[in-house]
């Protein structure tokens, strides 16, 4: 773990990377409640933006019920709005950037690069297990989407996470386990940012 720390005192970027049901939100949450930091879901972000009928939740809905990505200007412009109107500057960006695309815009139009990314490592078998007993009513909840949604995070996904580990920016944690071990592993990355940035 290199434990790389924000380089300006007042903001960090994380981005919280992995597959369909690697325990993204899940970890987030303890990391929150641990370190007080601003959870931002991309994939949430998206589904309120179906919910409220907006006039790109059409395509949205389309989008996530074929387990494709969002064009990433969307995406972007909806996170971007999130990290605006917070007066929290400690960001956890959950579930993007999901393809090099994605990645490329975020850098392009924010000017702002991760201070560190986490991966959760999990076999597919484990996130299929994980993604059908979820039980939050989501239309790509099932097995058709799900076998979708895994042969993007190959393709695209896997592309990110090794741009970061070629960057050095990347902590890998394995992601099978129970929901406190896994966080053992995430604790130390958090608490030495902490650190430095006091
Ligand atoms: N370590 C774990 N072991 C077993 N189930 C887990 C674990 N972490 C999360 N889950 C469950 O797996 C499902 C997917 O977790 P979630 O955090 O939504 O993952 P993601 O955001 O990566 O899709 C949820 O139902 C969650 O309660
Ligand atoms: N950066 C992103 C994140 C999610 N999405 C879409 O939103 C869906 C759900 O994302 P999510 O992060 O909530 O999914 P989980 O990994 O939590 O199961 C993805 O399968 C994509 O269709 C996207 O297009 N671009
Ligand atoms: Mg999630």
């Amino acid at each position: 773990m290199n434990g790389i720390c924000p380089k300006h005192v007042d903001s960090v970027i994380t981005f919280v990377l992995g597959g369909p049901g690697s325990g993204k939100g899940t970890q987030c949450a303890r990391i929150v409640e641990t370190f007080g930091f601003k959870h931002l879901s991309a994939g949430d972000l998206l589904r309120k933006e179906v919910v409220s009928a907006t006039e790109y939740g059409t395509m949205i809905l389309d989008t996530i019920r074929e387990g494709k990505i969002v064009p990433s200007a969307v995406t972007v412009k909806l996170i971007l709005r999130e990290m605006e109107s917070s007066d929290n500057h400690k960001f956890l960006i959950d579930g993007f950037p999901r393809s090099e695309e994605n990645r490329i815009a975020f850098e392009r139009i924010t000017g702002s690069e991760p201070d560190f990314v986490l991966f959760f490592d999990c076999p597919e078998e484990e996130m299929v297990k994980r993604v059908l007993s979820r039980n939050q009513g989501r239309i790509d909840d099932n097995i058709d989407t799900i076998k979708k949604r895994l042969k993007v995070f190959e393709a695209l996904n896997l592309p990110v996470v090794d741009h970061y580990e070629r960057r050095g920016k990347l902590h890998r944690i394995n992601a099978v386990g129970t929901e406190d071990e896994i966080f053992e592993q995430v604790r130390p990355v958090f608490a030495a940012c902490e650190q430095t940035a006091a």
